[in-house]
């Protein structure tokens, strides 16, 4: 069995003032070499959870572990910089060249820190450029990208502090149909290349699923309504419970489709 790289335990996040409960009394584990979708109704929690397995924030009860260390007993700032977070919404400056943004990644910053970029760091930044099939774009400023390339050069970005675990918000998001294959391509292409490497995405839409995924939680209100393989939680009645509404699942050469089930 793989080494678990993030443990939840009863997990429950309440938001002040209001006492609002995000998330409810959630279990869950990701091991190394997982690759997982976390899937749910808009306000479901996902964001919110993605969070805490960046530690980017602490529960209100129960326990999060990530790459052995408790959140709430250790710096936070220290450990997020083992984790790769992917974000349409992460600030980056946009007048930067695509190799400054992998750079960053680096040190973990918006902005670059010249001094703290040694030659080796500045070519494993070209390197990663070429494995996201961004070479050509180095000397691009990052505002003059396309919403496919921003995205895999975030991937890159991520990638600079070699992650134990890359965590993906969205990272589909507003992608046109080619863009949104060649990141998927690229997940895919990382799930071979490094195999220890565990992946958590959020996203709306089955159909951006890389066939890679193995596994997947769906989120409700907070609460976890099915957590496991593939298999076993992405079917029909599994979304329809989840999304409150029938669905029909196919997979097909490894990718999945979902649509409203038929009623005749
Ligand atoms: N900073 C905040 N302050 C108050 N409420 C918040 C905050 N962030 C999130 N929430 C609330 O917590 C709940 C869960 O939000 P979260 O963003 O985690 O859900 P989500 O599943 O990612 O949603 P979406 O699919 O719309 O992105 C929502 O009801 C949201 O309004």
């Amino acid at each position: 069995m793989s080494t678990a790289l993030a443990e939840l335990a009863g997990v429950t996040v309440l938001r002040h003032p209001a006492g609002q409960v995000v998330l409810d009394g959630v279990d869950w584990r990701v091991r190394a070499g997982e690759h997982w979708a976390l899937l749910g109704p808009n306000g479901a929690g996902k964001t919110t959870l993605l969070r805490l397995l960046g530690a980017q924030g602490h529960p209100t009860r129960g326990t999060v572990d990530v790459l052995g260390h408790r959140i709430g007993r250790v710096d936070l700032r220290e450990l997020r910089t083992r984790i790769g977070f992917v974000s349409p919404m992460q600030e980056v400056p946009h007048n930067a060249t695509a190799h400054t943004v992998v750079l960053t990644g680096a040190t973990g910053t918006v902005q670059p820190l010249w001094r703290a970029y040694d030659p080796a760091t500045r070519e494993r930044a070209h390197e990663l450029l070429s494995e996201l099939n961004c070479k050509d774009l180095a000397d691009r400023p990052y505002g003059a990208c396309s919403g496919g390339q921003r995205a895999r050069v975030l991937v890159a970005r991520a990638l600079m502090s070699a992650p134990a675990l890359l965590l993906l918000d969205e990272p589909y998001n507003a992608l046109d149909l080619p863009s949104r294959e060649d990141v998927i391509d690229a997940m895919r292409e990382l799930s071979l290349t490094r195999p220890e490497l565990a992946t958590v995405t959020v996203t709306h839409y089955l159909e951006e699923l890389p066939g890679s995924t193995g596994h997947a939680l769906l989120l409700r209100e907070g609460r976890v309504q099915a957590c496991g393989t593939v298999d076993e939680v992405l079917t029909g009645a599994r979304l329809s419970a989840c999304f409150g509404r029938p669905i029909e699942v196919e997979r097909n050469a490894g990718r999945w489709a979902a649509r409203s089930a038929r009623t005749v």
